[in-house]
């Protein structure tokens, strides 16, 4: 079996492969047909559904994977929000959510202002590229749960579902 993961960021290549580690894990582009800073749960949902579909129509036979990372309100907070999808070899599709956590005031007025997580993170913590290292989820936890474990519990929930509806 080869699974595809929509993305070359490494934390979710390493999540996919922690958890499908007997198979061939492939890491390919693939559109999340969304906004780059999604700001609703619904729409990250829809985000990594759209990656998955579009890595199980690579080849025959092969399991897609989406993961996408975004931001939703819950009241007046600000929470991050990750969702992942699998799309199973005949087309099935299995969702599941990754742990939240509440932003910072001084982030979420940044995202209000039309800036990306991404972005206002390297710029918060004088780092590059936290979104492939730790992750703001990471960062907000003083390292506990970063954003590959993160990830990798999504896969887990995903795998699962797999193979309870496989009855492997
Ligand atoms: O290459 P891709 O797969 O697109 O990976 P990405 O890091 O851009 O991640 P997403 O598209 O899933 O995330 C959507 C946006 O939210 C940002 N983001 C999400 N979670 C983050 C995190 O934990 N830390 C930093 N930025 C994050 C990310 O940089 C994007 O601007
Ligand atoms: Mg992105």
């Amino acid at each position: 079996m080869i699974i595809y993961i929509g993305s070359k960021n490494p934390t979710k290549i390493k999540a996919v492969e922690n958890i499908f580690s007997e198979f061939e894990v492939k890491a390919v582009e693939a559109a999340s047909n969304v906004s780059p800073q999604p700001f609703t749960d619904q729409e990250t949902l829809i985000g990594a559904v759209n990656r998955a579909k579009e890595c199980a129509a690579k080849a025959e036979g092969v399991i897609g994977i989406g993961l996408e990372g975004g931001v939703m309100k819950l009241g007046e907070k600000m929470l991050l929000c990750n969702w992942g999808a699998l799309v199973d070899e005949t087309g099935e599709v299995y969702v599941a959510s990754g742990a939240r956590i509440p932003l910072p005031r001084e982030i979420t007025e940044q995202l209000e202002a039309g800036k990306e997580l991404g972005e206002v993170m390297d710029l918060f913590t004088k780092k590059t590229n936290v979104r492939k290292h730790e992750g703001a989820i990471g960062i907000f936890t003083k390292g506990y749960v970063g954003r590959e474990a993160m990830f990798t519990h999504v896969m887990e929930l995903l795998r699962g579902q797999y193979e309870f509806n496989k009855k492997v």
